[in-house]
């Protein structure tokens, strides 16, 4: 199924994300690929963007020819673009939802059978870089199975779970970039405090996010291990870890994590 027609329901930022990976990794080809959102805005993004992208602001009857649908509305719109799909389409289609807290058992009533895929990506997925878990519905094929995993290896990593590990997932690698983002923007903050201009502030705290990230992916060795390893005795990183331990930096991402975790499982 590695041709298959996609119609991808809400082209904003995740659904950019996700489409612009596939396009780039040579996953999909645009011919393949129909966005359907009514809002200006979107078209405008895509038309620019993406030109030979296909783009309705509808679900109309040419769409019933597509082999998947992919919905990337926000959860609460799911039992409505759900029920469409069900009145649009004669027969089983392989239908997807990356909306957050939306179970398997909610997306089978309102699509009216059991092929179905949920999926939590991330945004880093637009650059190949992104991190995503699925779970698959009692009546998605094992062709189904491989053309997820492959759509999402090819924009970064992918994970198979259990559905009911899918709101920690959410909680950690969905809404992670959002906390990275604040991390970063907060140490170029404090690179310009103490006297570096701006842009280079963000390049150098950027980069050692990424940096630090391949490396503990790369070396294989626990974070603990690597963070001894640039604070020398009586130097300057231990003084800083004092100030990140008394301000609680861990406790406050491990209840970020558990917070967003729980909200995703209210959404649904
Ligand atoms: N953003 C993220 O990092 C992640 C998001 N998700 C999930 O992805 C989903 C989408 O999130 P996100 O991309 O951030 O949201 P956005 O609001 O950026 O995108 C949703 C798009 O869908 C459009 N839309 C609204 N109604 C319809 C409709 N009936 N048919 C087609 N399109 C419609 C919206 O238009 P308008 O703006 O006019 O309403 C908007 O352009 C959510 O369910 C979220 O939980 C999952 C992982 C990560
Ligand atoms: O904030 C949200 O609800 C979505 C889900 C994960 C990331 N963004």
């Amino acid at each position: 199924m590695k041709k298959a027609t996609v119609v991808v329901i809400g082209g904003g930022q995740m659904g950019r994300a996700l489409v612009g990976g596939m396009l780039a990794s040579g996953f999909a080809a645009a011919e393949q690929i129909t966005i359907v959102d009514p809002s200006p805005d979107s078209r405008q993004w895509w038309a620019s963007q993406h030109p030979t992208v296909g783009f309705r602001d509808r679900l109309g009857g040419d769409d019933a020819q597509a082999d998947i649908f992919l919905l990337a509305v926000k959860p609460h719109l799911v039992p409505q673009v759900a029920a469409e799909i069900a009145g649009l389409v004669d027969q089983t289609k392989l239908v997807i939802s990356i909306a957050a807290g939306v179970s398997l058992q909610t997306l089978c009533e309102h699509v009216g059978h059991e092929r179905v895929i949920r999926v939590m990506p991330n945004t880093p997925s637009l650059v190949g870089a992104g991190a995503s878990a699925f779970c698959v519905g009692p009546g998605a094929t094992e062709e189904d199975c491989r053309w997820i995993e492959q759509a999402l290896a090819g924009i970064g990593t992918v994970a198979r779970v259990a559905e009911s590990q899918m709101d920690a997932v959410t909680g950690l690698s969905g809404s992670g970039p959002a906390y990275i983002c604040l991390v970063i923007e907060a140490l170029a903050d404090g690179g310009v405090l103490a006297g570096l201009p701006r842009q280079l502030a963000m390049t150098l705290a950027a980069q050692t996010v990424m940096g630090t990230a391949k490396m503990v992916m790369e070396s294989g060795r626990h974070p603990g291990e690597l963070k001894d390893a640039v604070a020398s005795p009586g130097g300057t990183t231990i003084a800083a870890l004092k100030v990140l331990e008394e301000r609680g930096l861990r406790a406050a991402l491990i209840n970020a994590v558990e917070t967003s975790a729980r909200r995703s499982g209210e959404l649904g």
